[in-house]
């Protein structure tokens, strides 16, 4: 990043006024009427009513279309633990991609939080509030109980968007990258660089699509994770592999694809020059990837290459994902955000990507031509069909596997965000 877009990134949070969201008004309130039908004594009706039935907290309140976005500052981007209030940024910004993208009111919560316990504890007591809850940027392995345990005990979708956001992107964009090297998940060797949250996810999803675990090779900041390596968490050990490798070198000889949820500039160009053909490169950590795509480009022309940024063609993030299996959860009171819930929006990703281009996509990209192909392997976020395919798609996995409340919504297909209130 130039210092002259670091300075524009400070000026557009600092100016005209602070901060990316506010809140608004959805009913009149110019007139003593209003008011009182807006407060007392009027809204003492809707109280009777939600205290007579709970369900009626949906009709009265916005509840329903209200997503709580909640970090502890643990893990912030790739940037790190620095603490609540630095994440505050990211959670107002994922606010704004709810609400650009699937019209959903968010609120973020930075939890100043001394244990997983704590956190869990504090988020429970208040989850009843909002119609879901988004945990974003809170670190492993701490993240893996507390979702655990936040699913338990809230009867509204719980979802840690880093680890199921990002490996949603990640497998519908690498199911489109081997089609087009002309490879299959089974066969490629896998190099995982990073072994956090969104890593650990990531790989599950890949091995549920068909990945094979034994040609996965995942690394943390020691290096490769292997059966005779002392002191490595249950969920690390689950990609321990009996091996001989020991670093990124080693690894990523001859290998299909290398994912990187890890840190800035980890993957060198001497590194990409020994990976198989038609190498698949998704350096996805934030803001600064793990090699930067034009160096990746001048060693391997062949490289499929990805990035979890909007400035690079074929951007891998969880925007891609987040709003709109929210948007579908949502509208069918989905209880939970479950397996094939996250297998349809993946479906829907990847299927997306092979249709034709909308000339408002190529307008805001500036570009002539985007199909599918090397430099276009998934949607961009953009694209005003991600609305109505993944929610769709989610809606319907909710409906089939039975933890909707609702019926598949009679006011889908959704055109664009002005629809979702039907
Ligand atoms: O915020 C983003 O761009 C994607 C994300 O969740 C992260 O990097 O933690
Ligand atoms: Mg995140």
């Amino acid at each position: 990043m130039t210092d002259a877009f670091k300075q524009a990134a400070l000026d557009y949070h600092a100016n005209p006024i602070p901060g990316k969201l506010s809140v608004e008004l959805t009913k009149p309130t110019a007139t003593g009427r209003d008011l009182a039908l807006a407060y007392s004594p009027g809204v003492a009706e809707p109280v009777r009513e939600i205290a007579r039935d709970g369900e009626n907290v949906y009709r009265y309140t916005g509840k329903g279309n209200l997503v709580a976005v909640i970090s502890d500052g643990s893990a912030i981007l790739g940037l790190g633990n620095l603490g609540p209030m630095a994440s505050k940024p990211v959670m107002e910004g994922k606010g704004v991609l709810f609400k650009r993208f699937a019209g959903i009111n968010s609120v973020d919560v930075e939890v100043n939080a001394e244990s997983p316990q704590a956190f869990i504890d504090t988020v429970a007591r208040i989850a009843d509030t909002w119609g879901g809850i988004n945990l974003e940027d809170i670190k492993a392995p701490e993240c893996f109980e507390i979702e655990k345990a936040l699913i338990e005990q809230c009867n509204i979708p719980v979802f840690h968007d880093d680890q199921h956001g990002t490996a949603i992107v990640t497998a519908a964009g690498m199911l489109n990258a081997l089609d087009i090297a002309g490879k299959s998940i089974e066969d490629v060797k896998i190099v995982c660089m990073g072994a956090g949250a969104a890593a650990i996810a990531c790989m599950r999803l890949l091995v549920a699509c068909g990945a094979s675990q034994d040609k996965l090779v995942m690394l943390d900041r020691r290096g490769v994770i292997h059966k005779s390596r002392e002191g490595i968490n249950a969920y690390k050990a689950e990609f321990a592999l009996d091996t001989d490798m020991r670093t990124l070198d080693d690894a990523i000889d001859g290998a299909d694809v290398f994912v990187g949820l890890s840190g800035p500039g980890l993957l060198s160009a001497d590194q990409v020059k020994k990976m198989a053909a038609d190498p698949v490169i998704f350096a996805c950590t934030n803001p600064d990837p793990e090699i930067h795509p034009a160096v990746a480009r001048e060693v391997r022309p062949d490289v499929i290459m990805a990035t979890g940024r909007s400035d690079f063609p074929n951007q891998v993030n969880n925007v891609l994902g987040f709003p709109f299996i929210f948007r579908g959860a949502l509208d069918v009171r989905a209880t939970r955000i479950n397996e094939a819930m996250k297998v349809a929006a993946v479906h829907a990703l990847k299927d997306l990507a092979r249709d034709p281009v909308p000339q408002e996509v190529l307008d805001a990209y500036e570009c002539d031509e985007m199909h599918f192909g090397r430099e276009y392997i998934i949607p961009t976020p953009v694209d005003i069909r991600l609305l109505d395919r993944v929610s769709s798609a989610v809606a319907q996995a909710a409906v089939e596997s039975g933890v909707a409340r609702k019926p598949y919504p009679a006011h889908y297909p959704l055109k664009n965000v002005n629809d979702v209130y039907g």
